[in-house]
């Protein structure tokens, strides 16, 4: 068993997640249990989360019982050395056999204070006489994210040090693959102490690989030192803090570079440099790059507002873990700073606040949706409540009286009880393609908008439903478990290739589009059918009807929304329609397939088979239970609803959806909202900004502008929306009016909702 000590920041919790996917048992020693289990709520049947921390000696002794190794992972406060030895000897005491503890790359008697401070821990921990590996690390690229604001605001980084001065830096996940490799293997690596590294890089460098992977130039701007510990104390920081950085800026600018690093030696790959961790990051980075007016736009609506759009989320206990000089001035006041997200900012600090607390919005997270959602929901400080399965609509009921934020994938249901149960809900924010689950007419007439990720998973299903073609035709699904029941059973009947085959495409939308150029790839001649007019790739041809595709295809596979117009599409009229000994492959919806006349095709062998993704109705969380009238029939695959399911579609539907429901708390941004009209308002500044749903009936822009000219309130910018039935209206307005003009208007009989940002 690993304990973990220090767990619940940026890098411990990387570690921990490395060594759950390296199927490792891991007990999570936290202060606070609940803010772990938040955390790893997605992963928590593998992980045991403890009571214990290194204030509490005693406790933490009895907690480490049993355990063979443990993990300490401090952060580079004063303190850090005295807390990583209390932890190391609780571990002594308790009988663990190994220590694994994060150091830093400066770790040096005569370095900065930092290192000395790390220099003094390590020192600490060796007296103990317990075999122990060392990790050290210089600052991490992950601080870029949380450290842009003059960026944002000036597109510059101001630093001590010189723009050529080699430095070092490395990602997250590198530390965490590197610290999973020891620990996996703990005995051979002990009493030996590793750097962990990127390549070397400079100022310069990391500017310019910022500016490529955002598409817009950067400039690094050299401060003196007295400078930068002005800047540094005058924006928040401890005098104590500030002078420790400073004189780790002066190392770095005095060329103090670690030459040794062992990161290939641990995981057995290079470790990602600062352009591959820009660009990968680009889609994060890009929103924290705004123009100036969409950068006062994030800080106007809260205290974090760098953070608005990042993950992960840099919690100060885990900008502080590793500490010293860094790749620059920038990665290095975030790795040793508590929160210095404006420590390089020349912009004056935002003296307003939001309009509600942050901490208030209750964000309700059903049906496992991804850990990179719940990341950026908590950098925005919002408290979220996180649920592994669809609740049904009483369980949904009972739990949506104090929900702001509702996010669901494909299979909890709004329906009107649900709203009506819902008196502060805000936005609902569906993680997948479809939003037929979501009663789309109440909630915009009750001012809620809608948001879905229209992209993300949309070549999962297209490669999900490319590998079913073949399955099938070579009854794959068939063989492989009479494999499993120890029958070879060799044959080529009614085994054939898909080349020259034709594939019916029904509805030649995103996934349907794809998947006709993967399936050309292939030889397969494609044809499509789909209600609106819309051009072929590449030598695709349309049909007339769909009953002209069910004649012509040898594999039909269905690519539309779930609406009235597609129930039950596919019933026994139309699969008489298709080829004797043809296929149907379904992973849209499961209201589009009568399942009862699928069965009657497959069992006469008019159909020579099928694969089945999505059923009419669909279990709430997984386990045993399923039935369907397919079950058992041959050559029929069967998946638990997992078109969209791959690591790649979940992470970036995580963050799509969670970057529009935050844009749209902090901004009033309906961009992508599918039930609502789609604006989007660069902020003026000095204004605050009063947010307006309200009945599409004649006179009411009137009625709103009148109230601004009775209460002499200026109107900046103001931008209008509207569909049938409501109008969505964004105004910035002078700030001295804009409370009394908020609550005029919100008393107007025609407005739905009305919120303020300040
Ligand atoms: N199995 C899974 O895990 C997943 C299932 N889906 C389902 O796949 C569906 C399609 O996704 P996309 O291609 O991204 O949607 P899309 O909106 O891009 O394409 C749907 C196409 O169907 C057409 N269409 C609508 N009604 C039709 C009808 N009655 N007859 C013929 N064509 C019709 C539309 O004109 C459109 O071109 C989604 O609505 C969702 O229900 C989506 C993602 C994952
Ligand atoms: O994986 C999911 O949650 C649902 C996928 C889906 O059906 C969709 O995106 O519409």
């Amino acid at each position: 068993m690993i304990a973990v000590i220090g767990g619940t920041g940026v890098l411990g919790s990387t570690v921990v997640r490395a060594l759950i996917a390296l199927s490792l048992p891991v007990t999570l020693v936290a202060p606070d249990p609940s803010k772990a289990n938040r955390i790893f709520a997605d992963v928590l049947p593998h992980l045991t989360i403890v009571r214990g921390s290194v204030g509490a000696p005693k406790e933490l002794r009895r907690t480490l019982v049993g355990v063979d190794t443990v993990f300490v992972n401090a952060p580079g406060s004063p303190d850090c050395g005295q807390r990583v030895i209390c932890a190391a000897a609780a571990a002594k005491v308790a009988g663990a056999a190994h220590l694994v503890v994060i150091s830093n790359v400066y770790a040096d008697a005569v370095g900065s204070p930092y290192g000395r401070r790390f220099f003094r821990l390590e020192a600490g921990v060796k007296s103990l006489d317990i075999p122990t590996t060392f990790l050290r690390l210089p600052a991490f690229f992950e601080n870029v994210l949380a450290s842009v604001a003059s960026v944002t605001e000036e597109g510059a980084v101001y630093s001590p040090v010189p723009a050529s001065a080699p430095v070092r830096g490395v990602a997250v996940e590198d530390v965490g693959a590197a610290a999973a490799a020891v620990l996996a293997a703990p005995d051979v690596h002990e009493y030996r102490t590793y750097e962990i590294l990127s390549g070397v890089h400079t100022g310069a460098d990391l500017v310019a690989a910022l500016g490529e992977a955002v598409g817009k130039p950067i400039r690094y701007v050299e401060i003196g030192w007295e400078d930068s510990y002005e800047r540094m104390v005058a924006e928040g920081t401890p005098e104590w803090e500030a002078a420790d950085l400073v004189e780790a800026d002066r190392l770095v600018a005095a060329g103090h570079v670690s030459e040794s690093n062992h990161y290939e030696e641990l995981v057995g790959e290079p470790p990602m440099s600062i352009e591959e961790w820009c660009s990968q990051n680009a889609c994060t980075l890009c929103p924290l790059l705004l123009p100036p007016a969409s950068a006062t736009m994030l800080g106007q609506s809260g205290g974090s507002r760098t953070r608005a759009t990042t993950s992960p989320a840099p919690s100060p206990a885990a900008m502080v873990v590793g500490t010293p000089p860094p790749a620059s001035s920038l990665m290095e006041r975030m790795t040793l700073g508590s929160g210095g997200v404006s420590r390089l900012s020349t912009s004056p600090p935002v003296d307003t606040q939001f309009s509600f607390p942050k901490a208030k919005i209750e964000v309700l997270l059903l049906e496992n949706i991804h850990q990179s959602a719940v990341q950026m929901f908590e950098a925005e400080g919002f408290t979220i409540r996180t649920v592994s399965k669809a609740l049904s609509e009483a369980e949904l009921i009972a739990a949506m009286e104090s929900v702001h934020i509702l996010g669901l994938r494909s299979k909890s249901n709004v329906t009107p009880a649900v709203l009506a149960a819902a008196p502060r809900l805000m936005a609902v924010g569906c993680f997948c393609i479809g939003t037929d689950q979501v009663d789309k007419a109440l909630t915009e007439t009750r001012g809620i908008p809608v948001f879905n990720a229209p992209f993300s998973n949309t070549r999962s299903v297209a490669e999900l439903v490319l590998a079913e073609v073949i399955a099938l035709s070579r009854r794959l699904g068939d063989v492989s478990s009479s494999m499993h029941k120890g029958v070879w059973n060799k044959s080529a009947t009614g085994c054939y290739e898909v080349r020259g085959k034709t594939l019916g495409i029904v509805g030649y939308g995103h996934i349907g589009s794809q998947l006709s150029i993967m399936a050309e790839a292939l030889g397969m001649n494609v044809i499509y059918w789909d209600v609106v007019p819309v051009l072929g790739l590449s030598r695709t041809v349309p049909c007339e009807s769909l009953e002209e595709l069910l004649n012509k295809s040898d594999f039909v596979t269905l690519h539309v929304p779930r609406s009235e117009a597609t129930r039950n599409m596919i019933g026994a009229e139309q699969l008489a329609a298709m080829k004797e000994g043809s296929f149907l492959i379904n992973a849209s919806r499961g209201t589009v397939v009568d399942l009862d006349a699928l069965a009657d095709a497959l069992r006469s062998g008019h159909l020579a088979g099928a694969a089945v993704d999505v059923y009419p109705t669909e279990p709430a969380k997984n386990g045993p239970g399923f039935e369907s009238p397919l079950c058992g029939l041959t050559n029929v695959l069967l998946t638990p609803h997992i078109g969209g399911s791959t690591v790649e579609a979940q992470h970036m539907i995580g963050r799509e959806v969670a970057t529009s429901l935050i844009r749209y708390v902090n901004e009033g941004t309906t961009l992508g909202a599918v039930n609502f009209p789609n604006l989007e308002m660069p902020f003026s500044s000095g204004t605050h900004r009063i947010l307006n749903v309200h009945r599409n009936v004649p006179g009411v822009l009137r009625d709103i502008n009148v109230i601004f000219a009775e209460q002499s309130a200026n109107v900046r910018t103001q931008v209008l929306g509207t569909s049938t039935e409501i109008g969505y209206l964004i105004v910035d307005v002078d700030r001295y009016h804009s409370d009394e003009t908020k609550k005029a208007i919100s008393d107007l009989e025609t407005s739905i909702k009305t919120r303020i940002l300040y």
